[in-house]
């Protein structure tokens, strides 16, 4: 990497920002929960077409063993279970119509204690008192009630009532970028802002058994898994009682033009569909490059070699991984902590960045590295989906100060 002297951006951003010297938000705490029924990916095709009532469809589920094979998931979690399955058979049918009130009942009650179950730890590591949460955003892909995830969770963990909320609905794959993106902004321009992030997320808005047209969808079946994530983001940490792991420097959301047809998803009365075209690992990669740049310009840094950053990219797909290593030309450890994700977790939507996160930050503190971003100083973080829209976050990584492994 080539740059005008690596902390000098960071200190030429805090001084030209509004809120004053110091005003930069970071990520002082982060946790992640999954449901406790886990789902061996090898084992998965037999279970699947058996719950699903698909088990004549034998040359569709030698394709669905292939795509399983190929995805490098090695397990997955998730809330359905057999049990819950043969109780509830219209969610096993390919396009069940009134399946959604079903799905609904799921996801309306079990999304906000899912994400309790992060938030609850993110907020027992940043160990402050609970009255100094100021704000909440929380993020699901699906479950919309009124009033929302985020009342009841604020219900759940006992925060303020005046905690001041936003519950972010439907937003996708890309949700992990934006939610820190909106945290960012909350932290830096409000004082003494505490920011809890939420994400959480279910299978159980689109579960559903398939036919033998419509492979998209039988992928999502292969690669989607539960799971939550929640971080509390703010300015000024309070020096020996808040670190900070992850300073998020800029920010940056794009739609990659003609691409709306890629990754889509509907919520019908079927539940939520989801539609893919199988040239998003192409697209996503030929556009990471450009935005990067740009947004490395703006901060005067000139980088040579993107393996002179640390990555943590959304866990969408592994054939997305491979195309972003070809494309910019990193080393196979560079996105380590996502096909860590993708591998012990498969794709969970918008809490995928922050499993990745998570992974870095333990992984390089149990090695003595330096820093939280595998002993390096800038790293990229990146969420992507329908849109296709790519939020890309420029990361900065402070020393970690004697913090010992946890
Ligand atoms: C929800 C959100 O908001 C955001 C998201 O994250 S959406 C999810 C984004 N993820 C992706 O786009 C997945 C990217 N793709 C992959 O990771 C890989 O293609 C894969 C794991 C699915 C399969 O691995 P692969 O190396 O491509 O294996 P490959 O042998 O070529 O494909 C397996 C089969 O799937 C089929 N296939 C792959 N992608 C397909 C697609 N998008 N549509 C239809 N069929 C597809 C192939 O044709 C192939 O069929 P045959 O075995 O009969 O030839």
């Amino acid at each position: 990497m080539a740059s005008n002297g690596s902390c000098n951006a960071v200190d030429d951003h805090k001084e030209n920002r509004g809120g004053g010297p110091g005003a930069i938000a970071s990520v002082l705490a982060l946790a992640t929960a999954n449901p406790p029924n886990v789902f061996y990916q090898d084992a998965y095709p037999d279970y699947y077409f058996r719950i699903t009532n698909n088990e004549h469809r034998v040359e569709l589920k030698e394709k669905f063993k292939r795509i399983c094979e190929r995805s490098t998931i090695k397990k997955r979690y998730m809330f359905l279970t057999e049990e819950i399955l043969k109780q509830k058979l219209n969610l096993c049918s390919f396009m069940e119509e009134n399946s959604l009130d079903t799905r609904h009942d799921i996801v309306v009650e079990e999304v906000p204690k899912l994400g309790a179950k992060a938030a609850v730890k993110a907020l027992q590591e940043w160990g402050r008192p609970l009255s100094e949460i100021t704000h909440l955003i929380f993020c699901s892909t699906g479950g919309v009630d009124l009033p929302g995830a985020d009342f009841q969770l604020i219900k759940l963990l006992g925060l303020s009532l005046s905690t001041k909320r936003i519950m972010l609905y439907g937003l996708g794959c890309y949700a992990g970028g934006t939610v820190l993106r909106i945290a960012k902004d909350l932290a830096e321009n409000n004082q003494n802002a505490r920011v809890l992030v939420v994400c959480s997320e279910m299978t159980a808005i689109g579960f559903r058994g398939t036919d033998d047209v419509h492979i998209d969808s039988l992928i999502g079946q292969a690669i989607f898994g539960d799971g939550s994530a929640a971080a509390v983001v703010g300015v000024n940490p309070i020096p020996g009682m808040e670190t900070p792991f992850f300073e998020l420097v800029s920010t940056y959301q794009v739609i990659i033009p003609d691409s709306e047809k890629a990754i889509h998803c509907h919520l019908r009365e079927v539940g939520l569909t989801f539609h893919l075209r199988s040239d998003v690992p192409n697209t996503i990669s030929e556009n990471m490059e450009e935005s990067l740049l740009k947004m490395f310009e703006q901060l005067g840094i000139r980088i040579t070699d993107w393996n002179s950053l640390f990555w943590i990219t959304h866990a969408g797909g592994r054939a997305i991984f491979d195309r972003i290593e070809e494309k910019l030309g990193l080393k196979p450890e560079k996105l380590k902590a996502t096909r860590h994700v993708m591998s012990e977790y498969g794709n969970m939507v918008s809490c995928c960045v922050f499993f990745a996160m998570d992974e870095m930050r333990k992984r390089s503190m149990a090695e003595g590295l330096r820093t939280a971003g595998e002993g390096l100083e800038w790293g990229v973080l990146h969420g992507f989906g329908p849109g296709l829209t790519v939020e890309t976050i420029v990361l900065h990584a402070p020393p970690l100060r004697g913090l010992v492994s946890n």
